[in-house]
C-alpha cells in the first residue's frame, strides 16, 4: 500500500514502523510525531517538514480539518489581495475554489520532483499564501523561525465531527470501509481522525497564539460567523495591511464578506463541480455552513433509534 502511494523507500521504513489505525478519508492513519498523518498525505507531510522554506512576508492559514478552512482561505486571500483585485468582478474567487489559490502545504509536496515543486514555489507572487492541517509542533522549523503568520480556525467540535462524518461518507471511495457515526465518533473523541486529536490541535496554536500573538492569531469558526466584520478587520490588522478609511466607507470589507459568503460560494460555478488535490470534489466543500448542526444529526439519530413503543434506544449523546 504504501509503495503505491509513492513513498521512498526511507519514507516506506519509517511508516512500517509506526502504530497505524484504519482510517476515514485514507486507507490507513499513522501516528507521526503525535498526531494521526493519513496515509495519502504522509510523503507530502514529510517532504514539507524537510524542504520547505517559508518567506517572512507568508501568510499561513492553519486549521482542524472541517472547521472552515475553505471560507477563512478565501477571506484571507481577498484581503490580502484587494488592492490587485476588485472584489465585484475578475476576482480569481469567482473562477478558482479557495483551495486552488491557497494550496495545502501538506500536499504540495505529494509525489516525486521536489525541486521542480520548489522553484514553483519560489516563484509564486508575493504574499504566498498557504493552508495546512498539520498541527503546530510538527510545522517546518522555517515556519516556526521566520516572521511568516499564521492564522488559526478551530470550530466547536461537535459540528467539525458532523461535518466530517458526512464530508468522508460523500467522499468514500470504493476501496475504504464504510464507518457509521457511532464508530466514527467512537475513533474523533479518541482524536484517531485524521490530523487529530483535535483538542492537541487546538491547544498547540492557542498556546502559540497566546505566547507569540503577533506570529498567530487564533480564530474560531463560531465567533466568526456571527461577527464576520469584525473579524475580517481584525484578521486585516493583524496581517499589517489594516482597512483604511476610505476602504471603510467604500464598502471594501462588506464586498469581501459578500464575495466569500458560503452562499455566494456555493452557488458559483467553479465550485460546483470538479476536482482539487487527491480527487477532492469542490462540491462536497459546500454543505451547510451553520453552527450548531450537530443538533440535527442527533435528532436524526434519535428518530432512526426509537423503537416501536416510543422509546429511545439511544445512547450515543
Ligand atoms: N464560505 C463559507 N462560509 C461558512 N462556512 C463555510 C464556507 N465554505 C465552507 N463552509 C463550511 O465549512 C465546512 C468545511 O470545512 P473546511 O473548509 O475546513 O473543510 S476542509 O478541511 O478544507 O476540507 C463545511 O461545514 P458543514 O456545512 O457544517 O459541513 C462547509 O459547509
Amino acid at each position: 500500500m504504501a509503495s503505491k502511494e509513492g513513498l521512498q523507500a526511507y519514507e516506506e521504513e519509517k511508516l512500517l514502523s509506526l502504530p497505524k489505525e484504519r482510517g476515514w478519508g485514507s486507507r490507513h492513519l499513522y501516528l507521526l510525531q503525535h498526531f494521526w498523518c493519513p496515509s495519502t498525505h504522509f510523503q507530502g507531510v514529510i517532504n514539507f517538514q524537510n524542504h520547505f522554506q517559508a518567506k517572512d512576508s507568508d501568510v499561513i492559514v492553519a486549521s482542524f480539518p472541517k472547521s472552515g478552512t475553505t471560507w477563512l482561505k478565501a477571506l484571507t486571500f481577498s484581503i490580502l489581495n484587494r488592492q490587485r483585485f476588485s472584489s465585484s468582478h475578475n476576482h480569481p474567487l469567482l473562477t478558482s475554489n479557495p483551495h486552488e489559490l491557497v494550496p495545502f502545504l501538506d500536499f504540495i509536496f505529494h509525489g516525486d520532483n521536489i525541486q521542480h515543486k520548489l522553484s514553483y514555489l519560489s516563484n509564486m507572487t508575493e504574499p504566498r499564501v498557504f493552508g495546512t492541517h498539520i498541527p503546530f509542533p510538527s510545522l517546518s522549523n522555517s515556519i516556526k523561525e521566520s516572521n511568516c503568520k499564521i492564522v488559526y480556525i478551530c470550530r466547536n467540535p461537535f459540528d467539525a465531527f458532523v461535518s466530517s462524518w458526512t464530508f468522508f461518507n460523500e467522499m468514500k471511495s470504493e476501496s475504504l470501509h464504510e464507518l457509521t457515526i457511532e464508530e466514527a465518533l467512537e475513533k474523533y473523541c479518541k482524536g484517531i481522525v485524521g490530523f487529530g486529536p483535535t483538542w492537541e490541535h487546538m491547544l498547540g496554536y492557542w498556546e502559540e497564539s497566546i505566547a507569540t500573538p503577533n506570529k498567530v492569531l487564533f480564530l474560531k469558526y463560531d465567533e466568526l460567523k456571527e461577527d464576520v466584520i469584525f473579524y475580517v478587520r481584525r484578521v486585516a490588522e493583524f496581517l499589517d495591511c489594516p482597512f483604511a478609511e476610505e476602504e471603510e466607507s467604500n464598502g471594501v470589507i462588506e464586498s469581501i464578506i459578500n464575495l466569500c459568503s458560503f452562499e455566494k460560494m456555493k452557488n458559483l460555478e467553479a465550485n460546483k463541480s470538479g476536482t482539487f488535490d487527491r480527487n477532492i470534489e469542490k462540491k462536497y466543500l459546500f454543505r451547510k455552513g451553520e453552527i450548531g448542526d450537530w443538533r440535527v444529526a442527533v435528532r436524526m439519530k434519535i428518530a432512526e433509534s426509537d423503537d416501536e413503543n416510543g422509546n429511545c434506544g439511544l445512547r450515543l449523546v
